[in-house]
């Protein structure tokens, strides 16, 4: 950490000049330009030394060879700001501290590449318009770009995530290969974290790396053990992630790092990161940045998206790719990028972050900031160093990169790295690295689950508090009763009701799976296995200790064969509910809404369970299929046969059983008797008749278990096809509403 703190040190010292006012003229038009007199010698920043266009020419004649070498291939325009392998007199060597084992990295290249998404956009389908660059082994490549304008939907494309309507055009090359990177030697990192607050950082990699590597226990030990030490999370591997009771949780940036970290435990060849310094302060993207470039000395190639960078931060770059509107305005070395844009006519300010400069050009929605400060402009002299409409400004930079000598260069590049002898001997067709058995998932999963279930003390253990509380007063209100069976109802939908405090919990949970299958980890069957494992413990504990309460304070029959009868029920009731709050869940992915459509079915299941109105009362709620038109209650019982008005209230009918609880009162009024004044009895079915309908068959309990059976499997199979077909629809709809508030944090500020 210390080690990372003076980098950033040096960093900052090296780089800041460019943006501190001391020792500077004073005049705002004062920008990164050429030296007089020299037209072809590029601009850098102010600090940076002279250099030679021979410098590239000779990179790209060395093509390959020269970018074979493992560690991090150096920019020769960045030999000052940005190089871990070129000694610089303001920074320390970082090669010689970095202990980890090299990672073989691969180069990534996209030709072509063109994405589009077929009516769901007004303006245009296509997302990326013909987009061509490369990321080279040991280096940082970033896609920038305003808001919208793709890198996100770039970068999925070359790792071959794009959501299903998305379809891509065009090529991406991996070590000269079309193949795609097959499982275990690419890692993708998207925007939001989706982490377990409650497992500390080296749980959480464990597991991640228990799903991921096949092999011994002792090498998926060391492979989290070295992710931990690339991510420079040493000093935090024992804290809960989310923090325990008064203890905060961990900050963002060491969170975005535990996600980086979880994709390393692989030792990728590749790795994509959606926003890495997305909601962090200056000095932790800063350290982020420094990691990574780190990282990226072992070897590994880093591909990465960025809205916006400090200088210090835009000076770790090796490569940029400036994307507007899909377009590609510029791929290269990154202080070439200034020079781009110098050429173009848009010299950036000294003043001023690269990064903020080239946004500020190419992001249209400064022209109504524009227009709004005409005033304080005419006030306070030179308001922007773009003095143009922005969409003019985006097709001059992009007509003059069309013309440079940079598009030439690349396409050379390109050519060199996707020629088939490429692929032969230094860059080898990138192998997989094999999966963990089902087996193994399921029973990682169940442990995992079991280990957060018994720490998730809010959604959990209060739950069963409470349960049993609510078991004492339903108790206690109903012992007096002679005919208690309207505190079996209120028991078991309460206790139903009371289970909606684990959704929260239900819903990282579907995050957190749709994070791993998005990434191969897992898959949804072994999710609902080890999901289905982990909670029939925990809900077998919760339906024993509430039901053997509730069962002696009312004073039911005390027989242990209905005990046992009483408690099974009521645990296959919470287990078919466990369902389906898991597909609520899942519809709902917010905490807020799910909780209110939960408790909105509930009510409603609690309506038609037959307490409120004994169920052959019921109403129909719906008109005659016949001739569609709805029917005063008289009429439909007249015209309608009892079987088909049945059938009209069938959604309420399905989850009846559950709230109902028929076959427990079934199990406590069958065979028994009660007297009606000195000599007549009657039997529990007739003493019931008229408040509620039950059976008086004495299978008819079992027949009620199985039904409340079959409905905790189907509401899993719903959630089986609901997750197989669309898990990058959750990381998807997570993403949409992440970029929704990143948007909106971005026009606030
Ligand atoms: N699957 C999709 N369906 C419809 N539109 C999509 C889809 N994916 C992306 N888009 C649209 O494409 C545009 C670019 O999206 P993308 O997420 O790649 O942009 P971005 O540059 O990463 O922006 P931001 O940083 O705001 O997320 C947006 O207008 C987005 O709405």
């Amino acid at each position: 950490m210390e080690e990372i703190q003076s980098y950033s040190d040096n960093y900052r010292s090296s780089s800041s000049s460019a943006s501190s006012p001391a020792g500077r003229a004073p005049s705002g038009n004062f920008f990164y330009l050429r030296k007089p007199g020299s037209q072809r010698r590029p601009i850098s920043f102010e600090d940076s030394p002279e250099w030679d266009d021979a410098e590239i020419d000779a990179q790209l004649e060395e093509g390959v060879d020269a970018i074979n070498v493992g560690t991090a291939a150096t920019s020769p325009y960045l030999s000052n700001v940005n190089s871990l392998s070129i000694a610089s007199p303001s920074l320390p060597e970082v090669s010689a501290p970095v202990t980890e084992r090299k990672i073989a990295g691969a180069s990534v290249v996209w030709k072509d590449l063109t994405v589009t998404v077929k009516g769901k956009r007004h303006y245009s389908d296509k997302i990326v318009k013909s987009s061509n660059g490369y990321a080279l082994p040991g280096t940082l490549t970033v896609i920038m770009g305003p808001a919208r304008s793709g890198k996100s939907t770039l970068l999925r494309a070359m790792a071959g995530k794009l959501p299903s309507p998305a379809r891509m055009y065009g090529e991406v090359f991996i070590n000269g290969s079309k193949e795609s990177m097959p499982y275990g030697t690419y890692g993708y990192v998207e925007r939001e974290d989706t982490l377990i607050d409650s497992l500390t950082v080296r749980e959480m990699l464990y597991y991640s790396a228990l799903l991921q590597l096949p092999g011994f226990f002792s090498q998926k030990k060391s492979a989290v053990e070295d992710a931990i030490q690339a991510m420079s999370l040493a000093d935090y591997s024992d804290k809960v992630i989310g923090g325990q009771c008064y203890v905060k949780g961990l900050p963002s940036g060491e969170r975005r790092r535990i996600s980086i970290a979880r994709e390393l435990v692989t030792r990728p060849h590749v790795l994509f990161v959606d926003e890495p310094l997305y909601h962090l302060d200056s000095v932790s993207a800063l350290l982020m940045m420094v990691t990574l470039k780190k990282l990226a000395g072992t070897g590994c190639t880093l591909i990465f998206t960025m809205y916006q960078s400090s200088t210090e931060v835009f000076g770790l770059f090796d490569r940029i790719c400036l994307l507007s509107n899909g377009n590609t305005l510029f791929f290269g070395e990154t202080l070439a990028c200034l020079q781009h844009f110098s050429n173009a006519g848009f010299p950036c300010p000294i003043m001023q972050s690269p990064s903020d400069h080239f946004l500020r050009a190419i992001n249209t929605d400064f022209d109504r900031i524009i227009a709004m400060c005409k005033s304080l402009q005419d006030d306070n002299g030179d308001f922007t160093s773009v003095n143009m409409d922005t969409a003019v400004a985006i097709r001059t930079l992009e007509a003059t990169y069309k013309l440079s000598s940079e598009s030439a260069a690349v396409e050379s590049m390109i050519e060199k790295l996707t020629k088939k002898h490429v692929c032969a001997p230094g860059w080898p067709l990138i192998k997989s690295k094999g999966k963990v058995s089902s087996t193994t998932r399921v029973a990682v999963l169940t442990w995992r689950s079991l280990l957060i279930l018994s720490r998730e003390w809010r959604y959990f253990w209060l739950r069963i508090v409470l349960s049993l509380l609510l078991a004492v007063c339903v108790g206690t209100m109903f012992s007096t009763w002679a005919i208690p069976f309207s505190s079996i109802f209120v028991f078991v939908s309460f206790v139903s009701l009371l289970s909606i405090a684990g959704l929260p919990a239900y819903i990282k949970e579907i995050k957190v799976y749709a994070s791993e299958e998005s990434n191969g980890h897992t898959g949804a069957l072994v999710f609902l296995l080890g999901h289905v494992l982990a909670s029939i413990p925990f809900l077998f504990l919760l339906s024993i200790s509430t039901s053997i309460v509730f069962y002696f304070l009312v004073g039911l029959r005390s027989e242990f064969s209905l005990l046992m009868y009483f408690v099974l029920n009521v645990f296959t009731c919470l287990l078919a509910n466990d369902g389906l709050m898991m597909v609520v869940a899942y519809v709902w992915l917010e905490p807020f809404q799910s909780i209110l459509n939960l408790v909105f079915i509930h009510v409603i299941m609690m309506l038609a369970a037959g307490y409120f109105r004994i169920h052959s009362n019921l109403p129909r709620p719906f008109g005659c299929t016949r001739c569609r038109t709805p029917l005063s209650i008289p009429t439909l019982s007249r015209q309608v046969p009892a079987a088909a008005r049945r059938r009209w209230f069938a959604p309420a009918n399905l989850p009846r059983p559950a709230l109902l609880s028929q076959g427990l009162l079934e199990n406590e009024y069958l065979g028994t008797a009660f007297a009606v004044g000195q000599v007549r009895s009657i039997s529990g079915t007739q003493a019931l008749h008229g408040l509620y309908t039950i059976s008086s068959s004495s299978s008819a309990k079992w027949a009620n278990l199985l039904v409340l059976l079959l409905m905790a499997v189907a509401y899993r199979a719903v959630l089986l096809v609901l997750l197989g077909c669309s898990a990058r629809t959750v990381v998807s709809r997570c993403r949409r509403r992440v970029a929704g508030a990143c948007a909106g944090a971005r026009r606030r500020n």
